[in-house]
């Protein structure tokens, strides 16, 4: 069931429309991922669903209601920002405590809240961001992923139907970042929450979301879930943004595309014409014939070796080979294409 519903969302500063004519639906359950670079509107977009930012065009529907006239305190949603925004002065307790004074709780108590009430529910929420037992602990002693825990047991304690989070890992080292995704996740699908969510990095988006939403210029430029739009970026926005280099244009005609890489066979069904094509670097492989190439760099990258070509003709090559026997600067080699990894782009 869709809870969250945005028809034609526009949001305009001056002549500007920072959020573009924008349709998305979010499933009871689902986590979605808002990707996109600094300044494409993901911000603004979690501003609208929470109420702090009017809209200048379109409807935002919670649970199918209208939410135009819905202030953001009644609209049951959570929300969780970069700079987690703990009181300082109000030890771990006092924090989480406070999303349930200040709201009261829309669902989670069997009676209503007492005092003895709050304790178990804070007790039970510190739980289960990893945190038991942490009420008494004043906020400047817990370290940066502490904290983050600490503010999303704050903004679940009202157990939002929707909890929204704003580059929530923004700030830790991706270690951290990396180990507190996967906990997310699976808090998440435990407790059943559905998340929106923005970020601007699409390693943590695409190791939290059921479907990630990538922006650019205030559009949806792909909606997807992390492996169709990894595998199938729709544009070389998309390819780009998801870090991919190996873009060029290329007329596409007969299972094969004319390239100043040479000819590169395109899977089949491809569409044809004018177009541009994506070749990710693992289908860049070393061969006993084909395009010729110096290799310019190489980067040892755990599982893989990442290299970076000069060929003969075309602009440089992002390309992946195993560990052993890995090209070294400077060597001469030969590469082909392997069309599984070849994806036709629009011409634009
Ligand atoms: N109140 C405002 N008045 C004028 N322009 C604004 C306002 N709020 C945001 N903008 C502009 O709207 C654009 C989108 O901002 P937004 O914060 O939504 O982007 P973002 O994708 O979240 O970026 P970031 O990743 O840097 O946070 C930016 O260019 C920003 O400067």
């Amino acid at each position: 069931m869709t809870l969250l519903e945005l028809a034609g969302v526009s949001v305009r500063f001056g002549e500007r429309a920072v959020v573009d004519a924008v349709d998305l639906e979010v499933a009871e359950h689902e986590i979605v991922c808002v990707l996109g670079p600094s300044g494409s509107g993901k911000s603004t977009l979690l501003r609208v669903v929470a109420g702090l930012q009017p809209v200048s065009a379109g409807r935002v529907l919670l649970g199918g209601e209208d939410q135009a006239r819905v202030p953001v305190h009644r609209r049951g949603v959570g929300l969780m920002f970069q700079d987690h925004q703990l009181f300082p002065h109000r030890d771990v307790g006092g924090n989480v405590s406070f999303g349930l004074r200040m709201r009261g709780s829309r669902r989670g108590f069997a009676s209503g809240p007492g005092r003895g009430t709050y304790e178990a529910r804070v007790a039970e929420l510190l739980e289960l961001v990893g945190l038991p037992g942490a009420q008494g602990r004043p906020v400047a002693s817990l370290s940066g992923g502490e904290q983050q825990r600490v503010a999303l047991a704050r903004a679940l304690a009202p157990s939002p139907r929707l909890l929204m989070l704003d580059e929530p890992l923004g700030q830790l080292d991706r270690g951290l970042r990396e180990r507190l995704v996967v906990e997310l996740r699976g808090l998440f699908s435990r407790l059943g929450t559905t998340v929106l969510a923005v970020t601007h990095d699409q390693g943590e988006a695409f190791a939290l979301a059921d479907r990630v939403v990538v922006m650019q210029e205030g559009r949806i430029a792909q909606a997807g879930t992390p492996l169709e739009v990894w595998q199938r970026p729709a544009s070389e926005f998309v390819a780009r943004f998801l870090g991919f280099e190996n873009v060029i244009p290329a007329v596409v005609a007969g299972g094969a595309a004319a390239t100043a890489w040479g000819k590169v066979r395109v899977p089949a069904g491809s569409p044809e014409g004018e177009r541009r094509i994506l070749i990710r670097p693992a289908g860049v492989v070393l061969a006993a014939a084909g395009l010729r190439c110096e290799v310019l760099a190489r980067t040892f990258r755990g599982t893989h070796v990442a290299l970076r070509l000069r060929p003969e003709a075309g602009p440089e090559l992002e390309a992946e080979c195993g560990l052993a026997g890995a090209p070294a600067v400077g060597e001469r080699i030969a590469v082909a294409f392997a069309p599984a990894e070849v994806v036709v782009l629009p011409a634009a």
